[in-house]
């Protein structure tokens, strides 16, 4: 999505309703106010937006989303060939709705508890508000009998009051977060709300088998609705749940990237040119090891730089033939949680720097800022080690990005088991992020690895997400949704209710 100077307002009568529309908690751009008071559009961080804007443009849909600032006040646009909704947010409802019910309530709890939930009534008050706002907007942007689309843990109340409002609509919901064990769950307030939120959909969708699972359990238990019983297959064997009338079917779809174009675009000699002034800028070390993340807790930052450092003191890693780039975009920066752990990251990143760096010779090489996209593909196909070490993430789409840039069949992927990944790239050295002998263990063989070893790997990876791009991700989940009447497995009534599998 091209970025740049916010558009003049246009009248919002010229947009018609649209027969696809996308429902996220942000749009995929964000609107930046700069100090001279113009504004200007800026790409939105993260996983979803990396995989929803291309499907959106190919299809001339709708997005509704906020625009990433308070209170802005802005009429529909048109971008590369996407309507973009804008849903208003006042300060109190970032702090209570996106920053408290979303990121520090849903975040950690669907997240392993990694850091505890805390459960706030005005927070949840905020979240049924907002919930409401957005299904109002998704209602006047929708043509009669389209298909929407709503997407990830902000939204979970949506499809029920969407229903309400517009029962003429086929509703799907995807979510881009693990969904979390039966016995967290139950931790939640407003559990039972949260599950019949969710089923005001025709299909909801999750990474992996296992949250269709648990949430198929849940709709038995806390609403006491009939459901199936058996595993859920992936792009296969759909759960199912009767809710009245209306059957909601729920299965597993793990997300990818659009790896063909990325693909290409890291053979592009530029890119290569890149990638080699990046080594020569790093003073050409053996090695390159290099982490992507937001900077976020869940992702394991502060581990993989812990195995790094006793890697070098145990005299496993040569400080002066290795270097470690650490990209780091800025996220949710006002959660407590998040400043935080941005300490303790630079602490151990400093620490490193100051026991074994040179002048001019830094180990760890910290970026806290987003860099370009293109930059971004040059310093994969620069990298010799990817390191992907989360304690928990829903899917993980840098790891496949970096396998996408591989088309040399060079470098490794460190990845932990923790990953939605994880149960696709099965050839990566897989680590378990708890046990940090583990992950040293992982990133040493990634490093020592020989190079027929490591093409072998890096082939094996490449065939899975060359051919599980995105598009086949959204495929397999709208022509399920689409697949009206579908014969689905037996019901089980509710009061059968066993253990989760
Ligand atoms: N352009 C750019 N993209 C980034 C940067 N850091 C992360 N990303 C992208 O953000 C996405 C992160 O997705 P994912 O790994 O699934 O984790 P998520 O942040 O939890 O959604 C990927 O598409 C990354 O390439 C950056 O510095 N610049
Ligand atoms: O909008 P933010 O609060 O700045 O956060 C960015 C996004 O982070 C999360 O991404 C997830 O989606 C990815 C794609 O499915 C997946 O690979 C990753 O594991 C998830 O963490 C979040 O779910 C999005 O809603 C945010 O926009």
């Amino acid at each position: 999505m091209t970025t740049g100077e916010a558009p003049p307002r246009q009248d919002p009568d010229t947009f018609t309703a649209s027969d696809f529309v996308v429902v996220a908690n942000r749009l995929p751009v964000d609107l930046e106010r700069l100090p001279d008071g113009t504004t200007r559009w800026k790409r939105s961080p993260g996983g979803l937006v990396t995989a929803l804007e291309p499907i959106l443009r190919s299809n001339r849909g709708a997005w509704v989303g906020w625009a990433g600032v308070a209170d802005a006040d802005v009429d529909p646009i048109v971008e590369d060939d996407i309507v973009l909704h804008p849903v208003p947010l006042s300060a109190d409802e970032i702090a209570d709705y996106y920053e408290g019910f979303s990121n520090a309530t849903l975040w950690p709890l669907y997240h392993d508890v990694i850091v505890r939930p805390e459960y706030r009534r005005e927070w949840w008050n905020s979240y049924v508000e907002v919930n409401r706002r957005f299904a109002e907007a998704t209602a006047k942007a929708s043509a009669p009998g389209a298909t929407v689309w709503i997407q990830d843990y902000q939204l979970q109340l949506v499809p029920k009051m969407l229903r309400m409002l517009r029962p003429d609509l086929t509703i799907g919901f995807f979510l881009h977060i693990p969904f979390p064990p039966v016995e967290l769950f139950m931790q939640m307030p407003w559990r039972t709300e949260i599950v019949e939120g969710l089923l005001g959909a025709d299909l909801i969708g999750f990474h992996l088998a296992g949250g269709a699972t648990n949430f198929l359990y849940l709709a038995r238990r806390l609403a006491g609705h009939q459901t199936s019983r058996g595993t859920v297959g992936v792009r296969s064997k759909l759960g199912v749940v009767q809710v009245g009338f209306r059957t909601v079917r729920v299965g597993a779809f793990p997300i990818s990237i659009a790896s063909g174009a990325l693909d290409e675009q890291s053979r592009s000699r530029s890119i290569r040119a890149r990638a080699r002034a990046i080594r020569k800028e790093l003073g050409n070390p053996a090695k390159i090891l290099l982490g992507v993340d937001r900077l976020d807790y869940t992702k394991g930052i502060d581990l993989r730089l812990d195995a790094l450092r006793e890697l070098i003191a145990e005299g496993r890693v040569d400080p002066t033939d290795t270097v470690m780039v650490q990209l780091a975009t800025p996220s949710r920066e006002r959660v407590e949680s998040y400043v935080q752990m941005r300490g303790e990251i630079e602490m151990v990143v400093s620490r490193i720097n100051g026991e074994y760096a040179e002048v001019g010779r830094p180990v760890v090489h910290y970026i806290h800022r987003p860099v370009p996209r293109d930059e971004l593909i040059a310093f994969f196909v620069a990298a010799d080690a990817m390191l992907v070490t989360p304690l928990r993430d829903g899917m993980n789409l840098v790891a496949k990005e970096y396998v996408a840039c591989r088309s040399d069949l060079g470098g490794a992927l460190v990845l932990s088991e923790f990953t939605g990944a994880a149960e696709e790239l099965k050839q990566a050295y897989q680590c378990n992020p708890h046990d940090l002998e583990d992950v040293k263990d992982k990133l040493e063989a990634a490093l020592t690895q020989t190079r027929e070893e490591g093409r072998k790997r890096m082939r094996a990876l490449r065939r899975q997400v060359l051919t599980h791009d995105v598009d086949r991700w959204a495929r397999a989940f709208l022509d399920a949704l689409a697949h009206e009447g579908a014969a689905g497995p037996a019901l089980v009534a509710p009061a059968e209710t066993g253990e989760p599998n």
